[in-house]
């Protein structure tokens, strides 16, 4: 239960009122702020500029609304129909998993790899299209493939393509059936990783709100691994890359994975900036037999 906002109110006051409400209740104040900045389209300094001003009726009532929505629960970037990855603006609804900044340091890795040379890439379970359309806005010579099984997710990445300006072939697809003699330089995948029986030590929020056929995966949340180290090979060029990534614990078994189905292949295990087993690359050598 909330207290209640009085009817004249500043942002300011808004701001403190919210920030009582969610006393004790494990939000941060950012989230709230979050809220406000994106529900009125203000940047932080428009924020401190308009402290005094009072707010009209339509928008009091609905900072109430959207508070007491992340009140029980609900994640603010569903709240607001948006996130920031890599800086771009990405519209999420519960069709599609919030992207996380662990991912960004996948596409950070990509990036590094590859600086100007055009490449044929393919983002497998694009979500909200934020891998492949921050891939595109840095590297507008690449040519940009993203697909994923579900259709109300491919339907909220293509209008993140279009709201980011950028042109991205979609398709969809249970990983790559419908690529049947495509090659791709680089493959990058962050796919569902989280074991049925961990869902117990999840957040409630994630679990409600997030859809679950972006988060779970069966067989001890290898299954899109084990699929992936059997194909992704057939549709990778001779020295292409695999990007990958991976839940903390499950580093040395996606590497055997990999490494029973490509041979020759070279494979990285990296840290995400918390420290944990978060990506792993493969490189396929040429005359690799794979499986
Ligand atoms: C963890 S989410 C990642 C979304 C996005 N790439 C990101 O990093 O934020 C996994 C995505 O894989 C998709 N997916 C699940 N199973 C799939 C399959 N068999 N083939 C293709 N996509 C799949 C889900 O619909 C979901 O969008």
């Amino acid at each position: 239960m909330t207290t209640k906002l009085k009817q004249d109110v500043t942002f300011f006051e808004a701001l403190k009122w919210a920030s009582l409400c969610i006393k004790d209740k494990n939000i941060e104040t950012d989230e709230v702020q979050f809220l406000l900045l994106n529900q009125m389209n203000w940047d932080l300094t428009t924020l401190l500029r308009n402290y005094r001003t009072k707010m009209t009726v339509k928008e009091r009532e609905e900072f109430i609304n959207n508070v007491n929505r992340l009140i029980n629960g609900e994640p603010a970037q569903y709240i607001i129909g948006k996130t920031y990855f890599y800086g771009y603006p990405i519209k999420v609804d519960q069709n599609v998993l919030i992207p996380r900044p662990e991912t960004e340091e996948l596409v950070e890795w990509i990036l590094a790899d590859y600086s100007k040379q055009p490449l044929k890439v393919l983002d497998i379970g694009t979500g909200s299209g934020a891998i492949a359309i921050s891939l595109k806005k840095q590297r507008p010579d690449w040519q940009i493939t993203a697909s994923d099984i579900s259709t109300d997710a491919l339907k909220v990445a293509k209008s993140n393509a279009q709201l980011n300006g950028v042109k991205i072939n979609f398709v969809e697809s249970d990983l790559l059936a419908k690529f049947a003699g495509k090659k791709f330089d680089v493959i990058v995948s962050n796919p569902p990783y989280i074991a049925y029986d961990e869902k117990r030590l999840m957040d409630q929020d994630v679990i409600d709100y997030e859809p679950q056929l972006a988060l779970f995966a069966k067989h001890e949340g290898l299954f899109i691994y084990e699929r992936l180290a059997k194909e992704a090979g057939n549709y990778l060029t001779d020295s292409g890359s695999l990007y990958l990534e991976i839940g903390f614990h499950q580093g040395q078994s996606v590497i055997k994975l990999l490494e029973d189905s490509y041979k020759t292949a070279d494979t990285i295990l990296r840290q995400d900036l918390a420290g944990h087993d978060r990506m792993i690359k493969m490189d396929l050598k040429e005359n690799n037999n794979g499986n």
